[in-house]
C-alpha cells in the first residue's frame, strides 16, 4: 500500500503539491488523474523518493520508498519511457537494471515477452517508436517483479492494440492482488482500466473515491430525447415546454436533446401534452470524462484561447487567477460542459439576450447572477495557506545521490 500524509512540495515560491493525504491500496488499479501541472508527476517522484516533501511524508508498505528494503523487488515505476541510454539495445538495457538490482538474468527475457519486444531485444533504443520506449520502460518497471507498480501516462504513444495491451496488463496486475497507481489523460481509457480514483487540482486533493461514485458524486443523469427529424418545430415547441416545466435543455449534434432537471415520465407526459411525438427518450449516465471536466473546470492552469472564443471559458482578467478548486466538491455553476461535438449555449436562450446562470445541465445550482463560465463571482476564495498538518517530513538519507528514475537501477 502507498500512503501519503500531509504531502506538501515547493520550489521556491510555487507550492506544486499541497497537503496532499491518500492511501493506494492493493488489488485494484488507482487512477492518478489531475489538470496539467496539478502535481501527478511531482507527487510520484516523491513517492519513489527522488524528490524530498516539503512537508509531510508518503511511504510503501509503511516505509518511505529509500528506506524500503529490496526495493527493486518491491517497486517498479515507469516515470520517462524516453530516458533511456540510446546506444543500448532493449535487452542490454535492462539486463543492466537486472544486475544492478540483483535479479536473475533470465528475467530480462520474460519481461521482454511480457511486452512484446523479444524481436526487437537486440536493437538499440535510439531507434525505437514512442510505443517501443513505452513498453521497453514497463519491462524496466516490471522487471523485479514488484508488488507496488506506478505508471505515469503509460498509454502514451501506443496505438489502440498497445493501449488494450496496457489496460489488460493493469488489470491482471491488480487481480494477482498487487498495488497499482497509474496516472493518464485520458478518460475513456481509465474509465476502463481504473477501480479507484485520486483526482488532485492545483496540488490537492479534490477526489478519493470509486470510479462509479466519482461519476455519479460529479454529474447527474440526464435523459435523451429526439423528435421526428422532419418536425423541426416540434423540437421547439418541446424544447420550450421542458424548459417552462423547469427542465434544463442542450441540443445535441444529431438532433436530439439533452435533458436534465426532469424525470423520464414527466419528460414522456409534457411531451404528450405538448402533442409532439418522440423518436426516443431514454435514460443516460455522464461519462467520466464529462465528470471529471467538471470537478477539474476550476483547476485548469493551461487552456486555448481557442476555447475562450468558443465561450467555454471566459479570459480572465492580467493577473487573476481561476478559482481555486474546492478539494472534495465539485464547481458548481462555474461551468457548462458543452453537450457532444457543440458550445454549451443553451438551447432556447435567444441569441444575444443575457443568459442567467443555469442549473448546471447536470442539475447542480448555478452561482447566483453569474454568466454561465464567468469566473468573476468566485464562490471559493482561495485560502491563504496554512502548514500543513500532518508528520514532519520524512529525512531522506543525504547521502543517497537523487535517482534518476529513468534509469530503472535508480528507481529500484
Ligand atoms: N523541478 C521543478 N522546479 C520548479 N517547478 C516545478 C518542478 N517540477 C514541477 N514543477 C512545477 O510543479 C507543478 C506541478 O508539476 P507536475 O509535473 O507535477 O504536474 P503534472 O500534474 O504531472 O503535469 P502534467 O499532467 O502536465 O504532466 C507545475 O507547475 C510545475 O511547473
Amino acid at each position: 500500500m502507498i500512503e501519503a500524509v500531509g504531502l506538501t512540495k515547493r520550489y521556491g515560491d510555487k507550492t506544486a503539491v499541497y497537503n496532499l493525504s491518500f492511501q493506494v491500496r492493493p488489488g485494484a488499479v488507482t487512477g492518478f488523474l489531475g489538470p496539467n501541472g496539478s502535481g501527478k508527476s511531482t507527487t510520484m517522484r516523491m513517492i519513489l523518493g527522488l524528490d524530498n516533501p516539503s512537508a509531510g511524508h508518503v511511504t510503501i508498505g509503511g516505509y518511505p520508498y529509500r528506506r524500503l528494503p529490496n526495493a527493486p523487488r518491491q517497486v517498479g515505476a515507469l516515470l520517462d519511457a524516453k530516458a533511456v541510454h540510446g546506444g543500448r539495445s532493449a535487452r542490454s538495457h535492462l539486463l543492466s537494471l537486472a544486475q544492478l538490482s540483483g535479479i536473475p538474468a533470465r528475467r530480462v527475457d520474460e519481461v521482454l515477452g511480457v511486452v512484446g519486444l523479444h524481436d526487437v531485444a537486440g536493437r538499440r533504443s535510439k531507434g525505437f517508436s514512442l510505443g517501443m520506449g513505452q513498453r521497453l520502460g514497463i519491462a524496466a518497471a516490471l522487471l523485479g517483479d514488484p508488488q507496488v507498480l506506478l505508471f505515469d501516462e503509460p498509454v502514451n504513444g501506443l496505438d489502440p492494440e498497445g493501449i488494450l495491451w496496457v489496460r489488460n496488463l493493469m488489470k491482471s496486475l491488480a487481480s494477482e492482488g498487487r498495488t497499482v497507481f497509474v496516472s493518464s489523460h485520458l478518460m475513456s481509457e481509465m474509465a476502463l482500466t481504473a477501480d479507484h480514483l485520486i483526482v488532485i487540482g492545483r496540488g490537492q486533493l479534490m477526489a478519493d473515491m470509486s470510479i462509479t461514485d466519482f461519476i455519479s458524486a460529479n454529474s447527474a443523469d440526464f435523459a435523451r430525447v429526439r423528435t421526428p427529424d422532419s418536425e423541426p418545430q416540434a423540437r421547439e415547441k418541446l424544447s420550450a415546454a421542458i424548459t417552462e416545466a423547469g427542465g434544463h435543455v442542450l441540443p445535441e449534434q444529431d438532433g436530439g436533446l439533452r435533458v436534465t432537471g426532469l424525470p423520464l415520465p414527466r419528460i414522456s407526459d409534457i411531451a404528450h401534452d405538448s402533442d409532439v411525438r418522440l423518436w426516443e427518450l431514454s435514460p443516460h449516465q455522464a461519462s467520466l470524462e464529462e465528470a471529471y471536466m467538471r470537478m477539474t473546470q476550476g483547476a485548469v492552469d493551461y487552456r486555448s484561447t481557442i476555447d475562450q472564443k468558443e465561450g467555454l471559458q471566459q479570459p480572465l482578467p492580467p493577473g487573476m487567477q481561476p478559482p481555486m478548486p474546492v478539494p472534495g466538491q465539485g464547481q458548481p455553476g462555474w461551468y457548462a460542459p458543452p453537450p457532444p461535438q457543440q458550445g454549451g449555449q443553451a438551447f432556447a436562450a435567444p441569441q444575444g439576450a443575457p443568459v442567467q446562470a443555469p442549473a448546471g445541465p447536470y442539475g447542480a445550482p448555478g452561482a447566483p447572477g453569474a454568466a454561465p463560465g464567468a469566473p468573476a463571482a468566485n464562490p471559493y476564495a482561495q485560502p491563504a495557506p496554512q502548514a500543513p498538518q500532518g508528520p514532519p517530513p520524512a529525512a531522506a538519507p543525504s547521502s543517497v545521490p537523487t535517482p534518476d528514475l529513468t534509469k530503472p537501477e535508480d528507481a529500484r
